[in-house]
């Protein structure tokens, strides 16, 4: 992976609160260019709503937050971003494709253009990283609910986003599905992309990712390679039952944090 040392997103001291109750107690996350940061922490420490502050769904009570080095408040360039939100039934009921709905990534590129052979092409290529092309002329309602969530991942691909924020893309979707995300997402960093994943267990997106960082209670708690956590799906235990390396450093249970 190669990334670049540019921040891409940046949050400085980053609060929020939903309603009454302060939720983000002063967040300090980097994403710099090619990077891959997977964000972790239990359930109710602040993940979701860091990605949607970062996406200007959750307005800032204090901090700072910059897209590709400009202030959120100023940023309009959102065709550079594309976003997965939690597990959302946005397209349920509605009469569409797979393709239609994949097809909709691209507005924030050609705005109400019809589709060209570009758009065309970027529909087709999402398509076929989450594994979906044999579907896409299939009705959105006809599909499961982890399909479901690789046509709303493929939505987001085929904008072609330098930056590409995810909550929870593994959530309800099988192993053999998860490889395949990992795939595309590794042939999206291959191409220059930045990514920040919400997630609760690594699972086959180990190898992909540069960057964990764990919160807890709206605030960072650590920062670690992905070699230094404790996630049984990708260290298997050593012979002796032990996780390799266990003496010299302490391990994140992220099994323990969902
Ligand atoms: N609409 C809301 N109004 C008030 N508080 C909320 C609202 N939505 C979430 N919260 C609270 O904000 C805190 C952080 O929620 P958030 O969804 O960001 O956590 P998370 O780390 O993504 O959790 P999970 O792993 O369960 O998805 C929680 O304590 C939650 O109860």
């Amino acid at each position: 992976m190669s990334a670049t040392g540019n921040p891409v997103m940046a949050l400085r001291g980053v609060c929020a609160a939903l309603g009454a109750r302060p939720v983000l107690r002063g967040i300090d996350l980097e994403v710099v260019g090619g990077e891959v940061v997977a964000l972790l922490g239990a359930n109710g420490s602040g993940k979701s709503t860091t990605v949607r502050a970062a996406v200007g769904q959750v307005p800032l009570t204090g901090g700072e937050l910059e897209l590709f080095g400009k202030p959120l408040r100023r940023f309009r360039q959102w065709r550079r971003v594309g976003y997965v939100p939690q597990r959302s039934t946005a397209t349920a009921g509605v009469p569409a494709t797979v393709r239609e709905v994949v097809s909709a990534g691209r507005l924030a590129r050609r705005g109400l253009r019809p589709l060209g052979r570009a758009d065309r092409t970027a529909v087709a290529r999402a398509l076929d990283l989450v594994g979906l092309a044999d579907r896409a002329g299939d009705s959105v309602d006809e599909l499961s609910g982890g399909q479901h969530q690789r046509v709303l991942i493929a939505r987001a691909l085929a904008g072609e986003p330098e930056l590409l924020i995810m909550d929870e893309p593994l959530a309800g979707v099988d192993l053999a599905s998860q490889q395949i995300l990992a795939d595309a997402l590794s042939e999206e960093v291959s191409r220059g992309s930045s990514v920040l994943l919400v997630l609760h267990e690594l699972g086959p997106l180990a190898p992909v990712i540069d960057r964990t960082v764990v919160l807890r209670s709206g605030r960072v708690e650590r920062v670690e390679h992905p070699e230094q956590l404790h996630d049984l799906a990708c260290h298997p235990l050593d012979a002796a039952g032990r996780l390799p390396g266990a003496a010299e450093a302490p391990k994140i249970e992220t099994g323990l944090l969902t």
